[in-house]
């Protein structure tokens, strides 16, 4: 086997090139902290850049949605598109001369309690720091449920993160597995491409308006929320919903007993924020069909007995993190890959350990992360680079430490 090459880190090592990993490499920067950005795709961003589709624009307003320190240009519209935030995000990385190291997925991640150090392999390296920022997001890896006869069904069955546009299935029955954003919105644009889709709803879901009486949702409800508890705000939201969409409930659109915004901050399901899909169910264009019990050969058989033939399938069942397949040895995070203590205490662990983007916030929740982070590390950092120590001479003492132990255990 080839040898592996081992880096010594100054800064932090940061997991991750999305907007979580560039915010917390932009927030250090600003601070004089140099850091180092892993990412194991060959671009920043490789969700918005590789795994969307073609139509997606920002469901928060934009004010909500800017990384720290550099703002949208003047020139973006209220939604930005995709498109807008990359090449946002492209001119946020060279502002903050942000150089991420690419295709290095890493593999394994672990404190070393000996040398005070994080070990972080990848598959040609060793990188080594007192610091270690997990920022691979909470939609790192595609959810693919097993459904029963999944691989006997003839046609395509393809995740949402693999769906760019409609214009492959014009004129095809879609049955589209989950009704969450990518869902809805997979839908909607199905129907744009002359598709028939079918959207599974097997439990309850909230649909809101993207905006209300003029007025984003998510900025009113950010506005009330500064006076109002969360129930009442959520009481309020739905009123109105309900008196913009009528009875959802009556289109197959059950919603869940608890609000919106506390089903959103409880488990993280993230209520549906429409941008033309509740019309065109109301049309019956969108055909809003039941929980699958099994996908034969050529479609599907839903709960209540009913079959239906399908040319494709479309599983917009949602993503997962992946930090427990790499990050080893500590207990910050659940077997789900997330923070066990919530939001707003889910950017800190112990010995140097940070998470950003693990609120279930979206990017607001990435920026206020990204900068509690960077603010804790450089004061560390500038106690480090004050002390009796000059950089160079801790870096030689901690490169001591390490082969101390290399002599000692054949390994650090
Ligand atoms: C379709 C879609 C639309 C969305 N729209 C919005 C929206 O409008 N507003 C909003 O607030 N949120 C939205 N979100 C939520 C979205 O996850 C966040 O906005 C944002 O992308 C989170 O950034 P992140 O950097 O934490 O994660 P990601 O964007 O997922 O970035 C994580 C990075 O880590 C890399 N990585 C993962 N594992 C490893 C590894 N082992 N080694 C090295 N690198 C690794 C990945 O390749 C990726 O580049 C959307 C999500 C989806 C799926
Ligand atoms: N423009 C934007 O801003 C967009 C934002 N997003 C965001 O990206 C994130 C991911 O969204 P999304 O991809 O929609 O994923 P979600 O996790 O939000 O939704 C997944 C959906 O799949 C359903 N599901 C899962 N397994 C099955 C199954 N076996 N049978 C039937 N249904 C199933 C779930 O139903 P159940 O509830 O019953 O488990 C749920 O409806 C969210 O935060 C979302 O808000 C996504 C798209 C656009
Ligand atoms: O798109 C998402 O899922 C987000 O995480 C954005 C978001 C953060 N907080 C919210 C509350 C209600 C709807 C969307 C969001």
């Amino acid at each position: 086997m080839e040898q592996l090459k081992c880096v010594f880190q100054d800064g932090p090592i940061i997991v991750g090139a999305g907007p979580s990993g560039l915010a917390a490499a932009a927030c250090l920067h600003q601070s004089g902290v140099p850091s180092l950005l892993l990412e194991r795709c060959d671009c920043i961003a490789s969700l918005w850049q590789h795994r969307t589709y073609d139509r997606l624009k920002l469901h928060l307003p934009r004010q909500f949605c800017q990384l720290p320190f550099l703002n949208f240009p003047n020139y973006f519209p209220k939604y930005p598109s995709k498109h807008q935030f990359v090449s946002y995000m492209e001119d946020y990385a060279r502002h903050f001369s942000i150089q991420p190291k690419f295709m290095q997925t890493v593999l394994s991640a672990r404190f070393d309690s000996v040398t005070g150090l994080w070990k972080v392999q990848t598959l040609d390296s060793i990188y080594v720091s007192r610091w270690l920022i997990v920022a691979t997001g909470e939609n790192a890896e595609p959810v693919i449920p097993e459904i029963h006869g999944l691989r006997r069904f003839k046609g395509p069955v393809i995740h949402a993160s693999e769906y760019r546009s409609g214009s492959e299935f014009a004129e095809k029955k879609v049955l589209v597995v989950g009704c969450g954003n990518s869902g809805m919105e997979v839908s909607l644009d199905l129907c744009c491409h002359r598709a028939s889709p079918s959207v599974v709803v097997r439990n309850s879901v909230h649909i809101l308006p993207r905006e209300m009486l003029g007025v984003s949702t998510f900025s009113m409800a950010m506005v009330l929320l500064k006076w109002l508890p969360l129930k009442v705000v959520d009481k309020f939201l739905l009123l109105v919903a309900n008196f913009a969409m009528g009875n959802t409930a009556k289109l197959g659109l059950r919603r869940p007993k608890t609000g919106p915004l506390e089903l959103k901050n409880s488990t993280g399901k993230s209520p549906v924020l429409d941008v033309g899909a509740f019309s065109l169910i109301k049309s019956g264009l969108i055909e809003v069909v039941e929980g699958v019990k099994e996908i034969t050969k050529i479609g599907a058989r839903f709960c209540d007995g009913q079959e239906r033939e399908f040319d494709s399938i479309i599983l917009a069942t949602g993503y997962k993190s992946n930090v427990p397949t790499w990050l080893k040895g500590e207990d910050f995070f659940t077997k789900d890959g997330m923070p066990k203590t919530p939001f707003p205490c889910s950017w800190k662990g112990e010995n140097g350990l940070y998470a950003v983007g693990f609120t279930r916030r979206g990017l607001p929740g990435t920026s206020s992360d990204a900068v509690k982070v960077a603010k804790d590390i450089a004061d560390q950092w500038k106690k480090i680079n004050s002390n009796k120590y000059s950089a160079k001479e801790l870096k030689l003492d901690i490169f001591g430490k390490i082969r101390e132990n290399l002599d000692r255990e054949g390994t650090f």
